[in-house]
């Protein structure tokens, strides 16, 4: 397996793998861009098939938040971590602290955070081993009070904000009552998008490939439960994929049918070229890495400070780099993930 050769690579600075025999870890942390600062980004737990998953889903995740970071205006640069098993069953404090003392053995060059499969509870072990550790401790929350340093909630405003703003691009709709929409994953960030989509009196159709997290949405939201494959072809206004990447597919393209696709998950598209049939299709299709980004302003705002207030604003910063985007791509007849690419690079020199 090549990692300078691989088709993901994209000129990284760095990859590192580590491998602990006592706890069984084995992990693999990718920095892709420091030009604007430290690379920081979640670590990743995933029962993934082979070595080769592993690393792909690093490289392109890593790549992801080198752009986020930049479309977010944050001085940072892009890096992320994996953690090869199974989250559900292959969890010990063993094998998160090997995983911190990798992370400090880059010195700062990476800061890491939590991500699908890993939380608070994993950022506090690691955090014990290493000080490059985010989202262990606790915060001001937006709505007063105090909160764990869990980012998924920042994610999912950030995300209901570009929904709203996608809405009134797309549909010329300035409220979202009821609006449809369907969220593949109602894990941390789905199930809070889920909350605030209720709340702003849209109806919702989720699916989860675990029973107990659909369950939960149908019981504290009203949310219909749908299959894992019906998710795609609902005739709803916006499909929000909250959970894993890749989900749009020449596959999946067929099925979808809603003309905004606007959710949490890092690296929704196969394949990039898939941004110009969505446009053919006549879809909106919000940048990932612009939409997701409450997630890393969250965790930045933590490590400089800042207020509760001052993070919600800068979240909220998501919706106007969205119209940005929508109005841009529009005008010069260009997918919304080029003119993304390209305000990220200018912003990040990218050669
Ligand atoms: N947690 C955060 O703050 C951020 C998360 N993201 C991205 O958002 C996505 C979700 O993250 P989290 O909510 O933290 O993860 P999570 O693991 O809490 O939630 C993901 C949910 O998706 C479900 N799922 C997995 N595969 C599925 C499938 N094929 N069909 C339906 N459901 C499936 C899981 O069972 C889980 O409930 C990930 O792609 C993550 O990288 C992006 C930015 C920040
Ligand atoms: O949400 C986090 O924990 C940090 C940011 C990140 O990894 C992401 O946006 O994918």
């Amino acid at each position: 397996m090549s990692v300078f050769s691989h088709v993901e690579f994209d000129g990284h600075e760095q990859v590192v793998y580590g491998h602990d025999k006592a706890s069984g870890l084995k992990a693999i942390i990718a920095i892709h861009n420091t030009n604007l600062g430290p690379a920081l980004g979640g670590c990743r737990m995933w029962p993934y098939a082979n070595d080769e998953q592993a690393l792909r889903d690093v490289l392109r995740l890593s790549r992801g938040m080198t752009y986020k970071s930049a479309l977010a205006n944050l001085p940072l640069g892009g890096g992320k971590a994996v953690i090869i098993g199974d989250p559900h069953t292959g969890k010990s404090e063993a094998l998160f602290q090997a995983m911190g003392d990798f992370v400090d053995s880059l010195c700062g060059r990476y800061i890491t955070a939590a991500d699908s499969g890993t939380g608070v509870a994993e950022m506090q072990i690691m955090a014990e081993r290493s000080r490059h550790v985010a989202g262990a401790g606790q915060r001001e929350a937006f709505d007063g009070g105090i909160r764990n340093g869990d980012p998924s909630p920042s994610t999912a405003y950030g995300v209901f904000i570009g929904i709203q703003v996608a809405v009134k691009h797309r549909l010329r709709r300035d409220d979202l009552r009821g609006l449809k929409v369907a969220i593949q994953g109602v894990g941390q960030v789905g199930f809070s998008l889920a909350r605030h989509l209720k709340e702003a009196g849209a109806e919702l159709w989720v699916t989860d490939i675990v029973d107990a997290n659909v369950r939960r949405a149908v019981e504290q939201l009203g949310a219909k439960a749908v299959s894992q494959n019906d998710i795609y072809g609902l005739d709803v206004d916006v499909f929000a994929p909250c959970a894993m990447g890749g989900i749009i597919n020449l596959q999946t393209l067929e099925a979808l049918r809603a003309p905004i696709i606007a959710g949490a998950a890092n690296n929704q598209l196969a394949d990039a070229q898939l941004a110009e049939e969505l446009v053919r299709n006549g879809c909106l299709y919000a940048p990932d890495y612009a939409i997701n980004a409450g997630g890393i302003i969250d965790v930045y705002f933590e490590r400089s400070g800042g207020s509760a207030a001052e993070l919600k604003a800068h979240i909220e910063g998501i919706g106007n780099t969205l119209r940005q985007i929508f109005v841009r791509a529009e005008q010069e007849g260009r997918t919304t993930t080029a003119v993304a690419d390209r305000l990220a690079e200018e912003r990040f020199g990218a050669k």
